[in-house]
């Protein structure tokens, strides 16, 4: 898989270079470029940004860097067909970023991010490449961020560690909270490990059991209790609406 983040803190995503998605990188299953959008500005300053029509507060991200910026790298020979590229745009006002819709960014061949700084990029960019390639636009929660570089880092390592031979034991993923499958939808319940005691704290009888029946109702158990304290909504159904294979567009 090929990632290109275009931002105008690349240091920011110096965290790539280490654990999971450096390794990843350097065993050659990951192909990460980090792009200055500042290399694609022309005036002294390296203007990206300028005030936003029909006023307001803050600045909005220029449209030409963007374009120029998103040009060069979308035709660079990668994009021979077998590697259509797709846009990850980071923003607060995207549908939530879910453990499916990081499955689903896991099986593309090339994944392009563009974190914005300020109040955004002005919208023609996401108009004019969403006619070219999918666009997700994606909320990584509802808070608000100084820019989209820590989302990138968040989506990066959630696709990152599904992608084959990336997490060491890949099984570890299956029983991941969210994880589709028997634990789709539900928290991961409470995990222990030696000593047996500790502090005058033991381990739950069950887990000393051997029986895998019972281990396993009890984990689900516990998934369920844990589900219903801290998101009563992924069991309702009303949670974050699970990402749809068949919703490209966002
Ligand atoms: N929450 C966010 N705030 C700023 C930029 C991006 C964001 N996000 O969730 O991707």
């Amino acid at each position: 898989m090929r990632l290109d983040v275009v931002t105008i803190f690349p240091e920011y995503l110096e965290p790539l270079n280490v654990s999971l998605v450096g390794k990843a990188r350097a065993r050659g299953q990951l192909d990460v470029r980090v792009h200055d959008l500042r290399s694609w500005t022309h005036d002294r300053h390296n203007t990206v940004d300028d005030t936003p029509y029909g006023g307001g507060p803050g600045m909005v991200m220029k449209t030409e860097p963007w374009g120029e910026a998103l040009d060069e790298i979308l035709t660079d020979g990668y994009e021979a067909g077998a590697h259509a590229p797709a846009l990850v745009v980071p923003t607060p006002s995207g549908r939530p970023f879910t453990q499916e819709l990081a499955v689903h960014l896991s099986e593309r061949p090339w994944l392009v991010f563009t974190p914005a700084r300020y109040e955004g990029i002005d919208r023609r960019v996401v108009d004019e490449y969403a006619t070219r390639m999918p666009v997700y636009e994606v909320s990584i929660g509802d808070y608000v961020l100084a820019g989209g570089e820590a989302a990138v880092l968040v989506v990066t390592e959630a696709v990152a560690r599904l992608l084959p031979g990336v997490l060491g034991n890949a099984e570890s993923h299956r029983d991941d909270s969210f994880a589709p499958g028997a634990m789709a939808g539900l928290l991961e319940g409470p995990v222990h490990t030696k000593p047996p005691v500790w502090r005058g704290r033991g381990i739950p009888e069950v887990l000393l059991s051997g029986h895998h029946g019972k281990i396993a109702r009890w984990r689900r158990d516990e998934a369920l209790r844990r589900t219903t304290a801290h998101r009563p909504g992924l069991i309702e159904g009303s949670d974050p609406k699970a990402f749809d294979k068949k919703d490209r567009e966002m």
